[in-house]
């Protein structure tokens, strides 16, 4: 991660089907933060990479799965103990919707109304209350 003020961006992509959306417990690599978390498919942009090729390109090298984009849904900003990130979350779905995640990527798809039961990192509060329709989207 970088300095105390500069924030890291993240691309994070909200995979949809059928009410449901693609989740898995990140895993427990060496100086990972937030190993055993509930997480979305995403991670950090590469230089000079938007934050929407990061989430596509993410979501592909995470689950095996093409996803399109239709929106960005949120920007949140939140400093954790590791760093400050810049959190960009984009609504997307399978560009095929019949291919599922890849089996040994851990990725399942589970329905929006369990979301906020499960424990993300807390930055993802306002997304998992928005997504399980307690919250209306902005
Ligand atoms: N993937 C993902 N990251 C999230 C979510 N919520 C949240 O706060 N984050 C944070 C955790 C990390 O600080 C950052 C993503 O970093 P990461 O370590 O997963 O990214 P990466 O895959 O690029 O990591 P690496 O290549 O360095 O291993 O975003 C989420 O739902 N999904």
């Amino acid at each position: 991660m970088r300095g105390p003020t500069e924030a890291t961006r993240v691309g994070i992509g909200l995979v949809r089907r059928d009410g449901r959306y693609l989740i898995r417990r990140r895993p427990p690599i060496p100086g990972s933060p937030m190993p055993g978390l509930w997480e979305f498919p995403g991670g950090k942009c590469e230089p000079g990479e938007p934050p929407e090729l990061a989430a596509r390109r993410e979501c592909l090298e995470e689950t095996g799965l093409v996803v399109e984009i239709s929106r960005k849904r949120r920007l949140i900003t939140h400093r954790y103990p590791h760093g400050l990130v810049e959190l960009h979350y984009f609504d997307a779905r399978p560009a095929d919707p019949s291919s599922e995640p890849a089996p040994d990527s851990g990725f399942l798809w589970v329905p929006a109304g369990t979301l906020p039961g499960l424990t993300f990192p807390e930055a993802n509060a306002p997304i998992l209350a928005e997504l399980a329709g307690s919250v209306p989207s902005p």
